[in-house]
């Protein structure tokens, strides 16, 4: 196993935020971890990339305990795309993306082998090349995105950690984005573990799902073993409708107010008798 993780758990203050977490990871696999907010995803995620240390249990990488690697090792190995890690003023988005080099070079900032052509296929790929000289800060929040992205890629990690990376895109960046990293899972057999919130995106990239409440794991499986009405309304206190995706099969999810739903089942039972007026305003409001 390319990550194994064993009795693994974290307390705050005699507070326990996760509890006897345990699953591993293949290469090359997309794990997706979900939750309700609180439920310990991004804890989870700081012990996984070695920023924290774990209260007790055990996280291996290929087969060594995460706390033997030094920093710098471990930064070549692992990539976590965080927008906030990105630089607040005065470099260029190629300047940007270099930075992704640094655990490579030595204490003069250079490097054995000829980067350039390096971040060259990544600006393109990226879609930057018309951005690459301009200044971070004047770009939106996708752009920025994009860029955060490349710094990952150009460290040429064997695992990406993904936290919300869909926050504040708009749908089309949110696919686009998803879809370059399956595609740089695929072509690299790079191993990813993304903390979502987005149960769709999530059914749909993710090979496996990791279900987390109150800092336990309560399911672990494939998209269609876990995002299922019951489960869902179980932990997130809410009841989806659950449809098969027409073109790829995994699970989707469509929400509805709970009050909306209440009525559609009472009317159905005929509990509840709702005259066809307000019904209809119900409908168009
Ligand atoms: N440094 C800390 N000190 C004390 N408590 C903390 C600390 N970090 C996290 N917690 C607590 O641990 C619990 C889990 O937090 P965490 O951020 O891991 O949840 P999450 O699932 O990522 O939530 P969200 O979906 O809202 O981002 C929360 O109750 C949080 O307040």
């Amino acid at each position: 196993m390319f990550i194994e993780v064993e009795s693994l758990s974290k307390r705050f203050d005699n507070q326990s935020v996760l509890d006897e977490i345990s699953f591993s990871v293949k290469r090359g696999e997309c794990l997706g971890i979900i939750g309700p907010n609180g439920s310990g995803k991004s804890t989870l995620l700081k012990l996984l990339s070695g920023v924290d240390r774990a209260t007790a249990g055990r996280i291996e990488l290929n087969g060594k305990r995460i706390e033997l690697y030094t920093r710098k090792e471990l930064a070549k190995w692992l990539a976590v795309l965080q927008q906030e890690s990105l630089p607040p003023i005065g470099f260029t988005v190629r300047e940007v993306i270099e930075m992704g080099r640094f655990p490579f070079q030595n204490w003069l900032g250079e490097e054995k082998t000829e980067i350039e052509p390096l971040i060259d296929s990544i600006i393109e790929k990226m879609g930057l090349s018309e951005l690459s000289d301009r200044l971070l800060e004047s770009l939106s929040g996708g752009e920025r995105q994009r860029v955060a992205l490349g710094k990952t890629m150009a460290q040429q990690p064997k695992l990406l950690m993904l936290d919300e990376p869909t926050t504040y895109l708009d749908i089309g960046h949110q696919v686009l984005l998803m879809d370059r990293i399956r595609e740089w899972q695929q072509e690299d057999d790079l191993t990813v573990i993304a903390v979502l919130h987005d149960l769709n995106i999530a059914a749909l990239y993710c090979n496996r799902l990791l279900l987390l409440h109150n800092g336990r794991v309560v399911a672990a499986g494939a998209p269609k073993h876990i995002i299922r009405a019951d489960l869902i309304q179980h932990i997130y206190g809410t009841t989806p409708i659950v449809m098969e995706h027409p073109v790829f099969g995994v699970p989707q999810i469509i929400l509805q107010g709970e009050s909306i739903a209440q009525r559609t089942l009472s009317m159905k039972s005929g509990k509840e008798g709702i005259s066809r007026k307000r019904r209809n305003g119900y409908v168009h409001q």
